[in-house]
């Protein structure tokens, strides 16, 4: 059986993981997010007291970095060792820790070959899986390749109206940092040669569910 691998990059808050695990659901698809695992690396790194600006400390963390993702779109979890992190590694402690340490070469080089193992043992028939560099690093070869992006305004009106607890500047401020910093590892801006941009500003969400089915259904006919 040939597997459907389905890769969506884009900017913080343009929708992949929503929209990545709703697509995955109606298509009875896996769905990897590897943004977990850099998230999951970085609650570690401050778990284990590093600091994660120190890159050779975050090099050696990874010894120690015992993870384990679900990849079933209807309920997955996130493991570090015997701890379910799924909801500590969202908190703003972790958000603001990420990019430093995404950005050592060493920790990509580590989590690449992770995501890939996943892909290629995955039961289901097909798998999505989101990130940043999805369509150009981890998986150039995936029979769809999306960017999936929004305005700034959109991606930060709709990360706010999420969390509650910050203010909407706290989060636009917060939001653009980690893309400035992310973008300097990554380019997820600008498709690369065959990825499909599917821009969902002015699209509501179930709009974007469709057109990134659209999308795979094409590729898959091509
Ligand atoms: N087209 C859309 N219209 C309205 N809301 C949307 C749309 N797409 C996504 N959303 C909402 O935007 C919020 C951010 O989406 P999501 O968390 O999936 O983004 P993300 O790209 O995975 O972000 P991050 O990279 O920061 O994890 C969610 O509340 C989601 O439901
Ligand atoms: N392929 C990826 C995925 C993520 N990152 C880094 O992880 C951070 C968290 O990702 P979210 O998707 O959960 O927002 C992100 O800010 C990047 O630093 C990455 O480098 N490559």
């Amino acid at each position: 059986m040939t597997k459907t691998v389905v890769a969506v990059d884009g900017p913080a808050g343009s929708g992949k993981s929503s929209v990545s695990k709703a697509a995955a659901k109606r298509l009875g698809f896996a769905y990897l997010d590897t943004g977990a695992a850099y998230r999951a690396l970085a609650w570690h790194v401050l778990d284990s007291s590093v600091n994660p600006d120190e890159a050779p400390a975050v090099i050696a963390s990874l010894a120690s970095f015992d993870y384990a993702i679900g990849t079933d779109p209807d309920g997955y979890g996130v493991r570090v060792g015997k701890t379910d992190v799924t909801n500590s590694i969202r908190e703003p402690r972790v958000s603001a820790a990420v990019s430093a340490v995404a950005r050592v070469p060493e920790v990509r080089a580590h989590l690449t070959a992770l995501f890939r193992d996943i892909i290629q043992h995955t039961e289901k028939r097909g798998i999505v899986v989101e990130g940043r560099d999805i369509t150009t690093v981890v998986a150039p070869d995936a029979t769809a390749r999306i960017l999936l992006t929004a305005s700034e305004e959109a991606r930060m009106s709709r990360r706010s109206a999420e969390l509650a607890t910050e203010s909407a500047s706290d989060v636009a401020i917060a939001l653009q940092k980690r893309d400035r910093a992310d973008s300097r590892v990554v380019d997820f801006m600008t498709a690369a040669d065959g990825v499909v941009t599917v821009d969902s500003t002015n699209l509501n969400f179930d709009e974007t569910v469709d057109a990134v089915l659209d999308v795979i259904r094409t590729s898959q006919e091509k």
